[in-house]
């Protein structure tokens, strides 16, 4: 594994259910990814994206084969550890943006924050920072629902880099947007990434967005390789 690996996967089993219901989705799957650095995930539905990135961010578990975070390998750990490496270490962006939906818009941002640790005062203003990066400073007092879905898409975005993590992992974040917002909602995301020089593996269908990635890859029979677009 190079120095500046930030995420590697490595030989990586996945099934779900058993008998004549087993199904193998990932099998001795490898992949890294290095500091900096952008990857689109692109493979037809159903043939494992989710499962991979939730085993890439501690989610779930998987059957075999190791996942290293900033050089931490973590299959062996505690849950509680495990928890704690996902907290510092990861920013999840889904295609719904799981705001919590009774805290505005600074607030949702605030939260990992806190929880990390930080004093209300200096969530408040990264949160805030945040917000107007992405152009939506005026909306910090509003709640999701008072949100059009591409702002409540940024507050999202917002919120999973809010702690600086190292990778941030994102399922088809712009999947639920007509293509105007996608767009420009994609282009925010990858604004703040660049800035930040944050590593991101972003699951999409799109190929717009694919190519505009540092590279891309595809599940082909439970492996992870290259893919060109
Ligand atoms: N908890 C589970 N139990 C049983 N099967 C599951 C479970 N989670 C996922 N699967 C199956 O594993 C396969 C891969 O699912 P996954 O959600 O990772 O695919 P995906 O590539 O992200 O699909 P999509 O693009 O449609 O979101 C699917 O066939 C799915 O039905």
């Amino acid at each position: 594994m190079s120095s500046d690996t930030v995420l590697s996967l490595s030989g990586i089993d996945r099934r779900y259910g058993q008998g004549e219901t087993l199904l193998a989705i990932l099998k001795g799957a490898n992949f890294s990814l290095r500091s900096g650095e952008t990857v689109a995930l692109v493979a037809p539905s159903g043939t494992g994206k989710s499962t991979l990135l939730h085993i890439a961010g501690l989610l779930e578990h998987p059957d075999a084969g190791e996942v290293t975070l900033g050089g931490q390998a973590c299959q062996d750990l505690s849950d509680e550890r495990r928890t704690a490496i996902r907290r510092n270490s990861v920013g999840f962006v889904y295609q719904f943006h799981h705001l919590l939906p009774e805290f505005s818009a600074l607030e949702n941002i605030m939260m990992p924050q806190l929880i990390a640790g930080l004093s209300r005062e200096e969530a408040r203003e990264r949160a805030a920072q945040l917000l107007d990066y992405m152009r939506i400073g005026h909306r910090g007092e509003h709640r999701p629902a008072e949100l059009s879905g591409g702002e409540q898409q940024r507050v999202a975005i917002a919120r999973a880099v809010a702690n600086a993590p190292l990778v941030l992992l994102a399922d088809e974040p712009t999947g639920n947007l007509d293509p105007e917002t996608a767009s420009y909602v994609f282009s925010a995301l990858e604004a703040l990434v660049r800035q930040s020089g944050l590593a991101a593996l972003i699951a999409t269908h799109n190929h717009d967005i694919a190519r505009r990635m540092d590279r891309c890859v595809t599940l082909v029979d439970g492996q992870i390789v290259d893919y060109q677009i």
